[in-house]
């Protein structure tokens, strides 16, 4: 009887103490919530932030069904670039705009909007393009317009992507046509899908390696020549090098422009640090110390190399980590369902090459690592990839750490990644677990 007496007490506080942990954890789920989302706002009135605007989405004068979609995305006050580049887009008649703003302000809903505002519904054939250099990144476009335009009855989407077959002679009946260089060449060109005299907007997002990288600025720069002279024609990336910044003016008829100072380039919100290590085993232990003692949203790592990424994701694998793998060489299909696991959190750490540097937009992602630092040819840095990468966190103004994994002789290369950007990239004992704990995020 005293036995049952005290399994009862026992199981009660159990109990207890489940429903105090649980509801402790709820308040913190919950603070953090509501931290995150005053802050947003917070930088919403700043005037020295990205987020900033003095308009609201109703002085934009966007359609109703428009209005409806964003406020259902749950945005309520547009960013700095959204509030400079909307009225420009959306003038009458259309103006050409190259627009360079911080990863992740915004600028996809800028351009979506643009392109949902001048579709004519009851047009059954396409007349917005928006080209895009990775698959994942043009079927995470097309899901921004059909979120975003879910109130616009009647419009719809086309992926013109490496895996979507359809057959010569179709008539293409949606209206607006997003996809990578190489497949939408193929399309308006060979396969005759598209007819580019009747485009009536042209995006290039991620402009400055559309039109500078070898393979996509061919494609890119056919397809924007063969397009009508009242097209309107618009830009945008975070980074634009000086010369191709200089091309794009000169092959878009009459542009607005909305470009950054230098300093404006990197983002407060992110914290960057690096590592000292001696070589790939050292820096492989490294990212498990920091690992082990910093509480992960999601993580993106990258490496140099495919090669590098594979070995990298053996090893997390085999120290028992769930990790996921997404390199070029994969089927599309494969990277569909990667991307999907990632962004539905069934993976905690992705393992990427350059791939997956640019807009790809998934909010908990808390941490970046830089497995490898972005070199071009010739040992120098890769300024702009950089910036893409570690960019995949702080997404809107949530905070976000980057970590460097960083070779002894490679240290010349990040100290130069770092007066270029004149950003402060600290650096980090991964070996003193403390130090590590204290970083405040
Ligand atoms: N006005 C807004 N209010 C709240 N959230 C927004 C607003 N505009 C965009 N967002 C959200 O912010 C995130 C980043 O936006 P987006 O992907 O458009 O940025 P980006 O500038 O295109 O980034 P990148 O340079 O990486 O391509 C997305 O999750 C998007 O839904």
């Amino acid at each position: 009887m005293l036995f049952r007496k005290l399994d009862v007490l026992f199981f009660i506080f159990a109990f207890l103490v489940d429903l105090a942990a649980n509801s402790l954890l709820n308040k913190l789920i919950r603070q953090s919530l509501v931290e995150s989302s005053h802050h947003v706002e917070v930088l919403q009135k700043d005037p020295s932030s990205p987020l900033y605007s003095v308009k609201t989405f109703e002085e934009l004068r966007l359609k109703e069904e428009l209005l409806k979609g964003i406020y259902a995305m749950g945005f309520n006050r547009p960013s700095k670039i959204q509030e400079m580049a909307l009225p420009m887009m959306l003038a009458h008649p259309p103006q050409n705009l190259i627009a360079q703003s911080q990863s992740g302000t915004g600028k996809t809903a800028a351009f979506v909007l643009a392109m949902l505002s001048r579709v004519n519904a009851l047009e059954l054939f396409p007349q917005c393009l928006c080209l895009a250099p990775t698959y994942e990144l043009a079927l995470q476009t097309g899901r921004v317009v059909e979120q975003m335009g879910k109130f616009c009855v009647d419009v719809q989407v086309m992926y013109a992507v490496r895996g979507n077959r359809i057959c010569r002679g179709t008539n293409i009946t949606k209206q607006i046509v997003i996809g990578t260089p190489g497949t939408v060449l193929d399309w308006c060109f060979k396969r005759k899908l598209i007819d580019l005299t009747k485009i009536r907007v042209f995006v290039l997002d991620e402009a400055d390696v559309m039109i500078d990288t070898q393979g996509f600025s061919d494609h890119s720069i056919r397809i924007q020549r063969a397009l009508p002279s009242e097209c309107q024609m618009l830009l945008f990336s975070a980074t634009f090098e000086d010369c191709v910044w200089r091309f794009a003016e000169r092959i878009i008829p009459d542009p607005n422009v909305i470009k950054l100072r230098k300093e404006e380039l990197t983002l407060n919100n992110i914290q960057q640090y690096y590592v000292l290590c001696e070589h790939r085993k050292d820096k492989y232990q490294a990212l498990c110390n920091i690992y082990g003692s910093i509480t992960i949203g999601q993580a993106i790592i990258f490496c140099q190399t495919r090669q590098n990424a594979k070995w990298l994701t053996m090893e997390m694998i085999e120290d028992g980590h769930q990790v996921s793998l997404l390199t070029g060489e994969l089927t599309v299909e494969q990277r569909a369902s990667i991307i999907q696991r990632f962004r539905d959190g069934k993976e905690k750490v992705l393992i990427t090459t350059n791939v997956c540097a640019r807009g790809i937009d998934v909010k908990q992602v808390t941490i970046v690592v830089n497995f490898d630092l972005p070199v071009k040819q010739g040992e120098e840095p890769d300024y702009e990839t950089y910036l893409h990468r570690i960019g995949r966190t702080g997404r809107f103004g949530k905070k976000g750490l980057a970590f460097n994994m960083i070779e002894v002789d490679k240290l010349p290369l990040l100290m130069k990644i770092q007066d270029h950007f004149n950003s402060i990239i600290k650096q980090l004992n991964a070996e003193d677990m403390d130090e590590i704990e204290m970083i405040d995020y």
